[in-house]
């Protein structure tokens, strides 16, 4: 590909949104060092939605961490979000790299992405604020815009996180993490923690960002959960990914044995009817 830059412009949105590169993970030192993630390589393209899935324990969110530079991968492993490598940066570089807002995400529970002292408003227009970017006005015509792509009433903007649902909660956490037009979403089991109205609900919202700008890493441990969001999935076992696929492919022809006990496993792709 030719270089399209400027003398010193990238040109950011040409990169995929994400590209991890023979990570490896150990956590502990001495004898309680152990291996947690064995030469994980992906790419999940500009826009593209890609499911992680695997059982409890598979290391799904040590890539999530690995992403958002919250652990340091071993020497050797590369993890570039939107063409920037992530490992190996200072404090400071990390900072400003969460700062900008090119990677953002959601946790199960919503609860640890909201100040409960803080009016929801206020917590989706935060991430805007630190950035400095905007003025008053404009930042509160983004965050009345990003309660409205998240299907949730503007008015209760007022309102602190106790006052609102679970997943109203996790609408919330969703608007603030899109606030920043993300290149990338990490979305760490966000349905896992609902009610089955509410997972039907989000999940529909899930899908809906499909073709946004946005590009989604969706961790689960449910396929059935990520498979009408996503356009490929991960099957993570043991630190090692075992499967890549279409998530078509994925939930009617499991290649790997791993992923047909997953899929055997999950509750919701029970309910479809697809295993007794
Ligand atoms: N800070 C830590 N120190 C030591 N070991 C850890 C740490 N965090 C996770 N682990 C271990 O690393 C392995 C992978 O954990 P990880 O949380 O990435 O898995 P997961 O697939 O996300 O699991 P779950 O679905 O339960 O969240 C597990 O064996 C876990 O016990």
């Amino acid at each position: 590909m030719s270089e399209l830059t400027t003398p010193g412009l990238t040109v950011p949105d040409l990169a995929p949104a994400l590209e991890v590169r023979s990570l490896d993970v150990h956590y502990g030192r001495g004898r309680s060092r152990k291996k947690v993630i064995d030469q994980v390589s992906f790419t999940v393209a500009a826009g593209e939605a890609v499911g992680v899935i695997g059982e409890t324990g598979s290391g799904k969110s040590t890539i999530a961490r690995s992403v958002l530079g919250l652990v340091q991968p071993d020497a050797g492993s590369s993890v570039r979000v939107a063409g920037r490598e992530v490992t190996g940066l200072s404090s400071r570089a990390l900072r400003a790299f969460r700062r900008s807002g090119v990677v953002q995400y959601v946790f199960q529970d919503p609860q640890r992405s909201l100040d409960p002292d803080v009016s929801v408003g206020q917590s989706v227009a935060e991430p805007l604020l630190i950035q400095g970017v905007l003025g008053r006005a404009a930042v509160r015509d983004a965050v009345r815009a990003q309660f409205e792509q998240v299907q949730l009433d503007p008015a209760f903007a007022d309102r602190f996180p106790a006052e609102l649902s679970g997943g109203q909660r996790q609408r919330v956490a969703i608007a603030r993490a899109l606030v920043t037009k993300p290149r990338l979403l990490i979305l760490d089991e966000p349905v896992s923690a609902l009610d089955s109205a509410n997972r039907v609900r989000i999940l529909e919202l899930l899908g809906r960002l499909r073709g946004a700008d946005v590009a989604l890493l969706f961790i689960s441990h449910d396929l059935g959960s990520v498979a009408g969001v996503t356009d490929r999935t991960l099957v993570l076992y043991r630190g090692e990914l075992v499967e890549v696929n279409a998530t078509s492919r994925i939930v009617n022809e499991p290649a790997h044995p791993y992923t047909r006990a997953l899929i055997g496993s999950a509750p919701t792709m029970r309910a479809k009817g697809t295993t007794p």
